[in-house]
């Protein structure tokens, strides 16, 4: 079914006051600023890069392109209580994601708008963000939870260089976990990271089920859908026709355009995940086994979170939800 062309309303409060997902604001005569119609809010190091970049290839999708850092950058708790605040908030997020690049109304019409920032998904307040695109529907990649941690990890080590993941994933892990008492699952150091803030984050991160709950609660269930890395490694054709179906897109023929790089992965055009990388040194075995058992707890909470909601939208292979503990 072919989208409308998107309502163009005018830069005011009274029109904003109105607006919703996939909404354009008139800026100047042929220039828009439009909400997006979906949002994919995490998490970091699921391959939400690759899966814009597929998505980017469909002719019916207008991506924005990058990392938008909008409602995690928020300094002020905006006052969606009243049509003024929520007016404010639109029209500040419309012009913040075309801030370089306004869109005309021909390359809007009859295109679903796509964001992606996975740092929303642990920073942004989904109160917010249903304030500003009430009916947005929400996509979350996951990754087993240790996995990502450790893709983070590195990330940090080989791109951003930062002080805070100098020492080995190992040491870090050592710092801040601790198996006390007669407990089986170990649990964070608080002490510890508070002095290690980033490296919470990143393992807090894992704690998918924590997340998911906070916009469960404001976000209607049917408007969040969830793929893991993990089938899309295995499938990536079966889960781009599953988010297709989820946002009410025909099928793309992705077969005829995706190629196999050196590492065996789908791609579409330039990946990054066709960049060869120097070997990196694994993280023990028994960090290994302390994080699994560590997220246990919490998969198993997201499973039940999943089923109870129907939130997966691949069914095969089945979420990687196995626990080892
Ligand atoms: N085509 C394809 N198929 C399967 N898997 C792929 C593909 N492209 C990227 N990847 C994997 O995605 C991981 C990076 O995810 P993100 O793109 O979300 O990373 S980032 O947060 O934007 O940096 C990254 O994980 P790591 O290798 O652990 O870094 C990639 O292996």
């Amino acid at each position: 079914m072919a989208l409308p062309p998107p309502r163009v309303l005018l830069a005011s409060t009274d029109a904003a006051a109105r607006a919703d997902a996939g909404d354009c604001f008139r800026l100047r005569a042929h220039e828009l600023a439009c909400l997006p119609h979906v949002i994919n809010i995490g998490v970091q190091k699921a391959g939400t890069g690759e899966l814009q970049t597929w998505l980017g290839a469909h002719p019916r999708l207008l991506p924005h392109g990058g990392e938008v850092h909008f409602f995690d950058t928020l300094r002020r708790e905006p006052p969606c209580g009243r049509p003024r605040g929520r007016a404010a908030l639109r029209l500040r997020y419309a012009r913040f994601l075309w801030r370089r690049r306004r869109l005309t109304a021909a390359e809007a019409s009859g295109k679903l708008l796509y964001e992606k920032t996975p740092a929303y998904f642990d920073q942004a307040r989904p109160e917010v963000v249903m304030c500003a695109v009430p009916s947005a529907r929400l996509l979350l990649m996951l990754r087993m939870p240790t996995a990502r941690a450790v893709s983070a990890y590195r990330m940090c080590q080989r791109e951003l260089q930062l002080k805070w993941c100098r020492s080995s994933f190992d040491a870090a892990l050592a710092r801040v976990l601790t198996l006390s008492g007669n407990r089986s699952v170990p649990s964070l150091r608080k002490a510890a990271l508070r002095r290690e803030p980033h490296f919470r984050r990143l393992l807090m991160m894992g704690q998918y089920a924590l997340h998911l709950r906070r916009w469960l609660r404001v976000v209607p269930p049917r408007r969040v859908g969830v793929v893991w890395l993990e089938q899309f490694k295995y499938d990536p054709f079966a889960c781009l026709a599953a988010v297709e179906d989820f946002l009410g897109l025909e099928h793309h023929a992705y077969r005829e355009m995706a190629t196999k790089n050196s590492a065996g992965l789908w791609v579409i055009g330039k990946s990054k995940s066709s960049v060869i990388r120097p070997p990196e040194s694994r993280p023990s075995a028994s960090s290994i086994a302390a994080l699994e058992a560590f997220y246990s707890p919490w998969q198993r909470r997201l499973k039940e979170l999943l089923l109870n909601y129907n939130l997966s939208l691949v069914h095969t292979p089945a979420p990687p939800l196995a626990l080892n503990t």
